[in-house]
């Protein structure tokens, strides 16, 4: 029903006809790059550098174009009554991100689950729920918030739990220059919280090697 509507679309930008790739904002964004390129003391007109600054017009407007999504609409597009009342666990699901405060990126894994409360969701949409949100300028912080409040409010199950663990490239090729350092956040709501038992066996499923 509601899918056709937005296939067309679907490949590229997820949900929703956008308008982000429109010219003028591409040639807006191009012309401060290709002045951002002389200030770096580079000549925005040597060969390898003439398209430069549209491509990365391009570039940002992909990695930023989880703004003209509606997570919760994504979800909405396949719930499903069914009874099934035990934890379902999406993990290792491919993270990239852009910290807000320096525009670089961070990129890791998420791992989520929710204990169905008479509905389920088809399971590509919550990493595609995970991207809506990745996909724009982000703290780690806030986008695990935000993919725990989105699959809380739309699909009401009795619980979500959401980790993620990102590297994050501003603390490794510049700042404090540390390659290894992994960043864990977590978010949880109703069993997750209120069942210890609940919440334990979340961290020992997503920590497993079952495959
Ligand atoms: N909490 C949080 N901090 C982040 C995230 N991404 C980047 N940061 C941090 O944002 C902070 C910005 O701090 P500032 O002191 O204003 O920036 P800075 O001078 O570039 O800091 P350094 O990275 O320490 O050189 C840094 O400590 C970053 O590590 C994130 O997702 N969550
Ligand atoms: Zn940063």
């Amino acid at each position: 029903m509601e899918h056709d509507k937005y296939d067309h679309d679907e490949e590229v930008l997820g949900y929703q006809k956008i308008d982000r790739y429109d010219d003028q904002k591409i040639s807006s964004v191009a012309t401060h790059y290709k002045d951002i390129l002389a200030q770096l003391g580079e000549d925005p007109a040597r060969e390898g550098l003439v398209k430069t600054p549209e491509r990365v017009a391009k570039a940002l407007q992909y990695l930023t174009h989880g703004y003209d999504i509606q997570p919760a609409e994504i979800l909405r597009s396949a719930m499903f009554k069914e009874d099934y009342s035990q934890m379902v666990v999406v993990k290792d699901i491919e993270v990239f991100s852009m910290c807000e405060h320096h525009m670089l990126p961070f990129f890791g894994k998420a791992h989520i689950a929710y204990i169905p409360n008479g509905h389920i969701v088809g399971l590509s949409k919550i990493p595609r729920v995970v991207d809506a949100f990745a996909r724009r300028l982000q703290v780690q912080e806030r986008l695990t918030n935000e993919i725990r409040d989105c699959i809380q409010e739309t699909l009401q199950p009795s619980g979500v739990a959401v980790v993620i663990e990102c590297k994050h490239l501003c603390m490794a090729m510049r700042g404090v220059q540390k390659q290894n350092s992994v960043t864990t956040t977590s978010a949880f709501t109703g069993e997750f919280i209120s069942n210890d038992k609940t919440r334990a066996e979340f961290l020992r499923l997503i920590t497993a090697n079952l495959h």
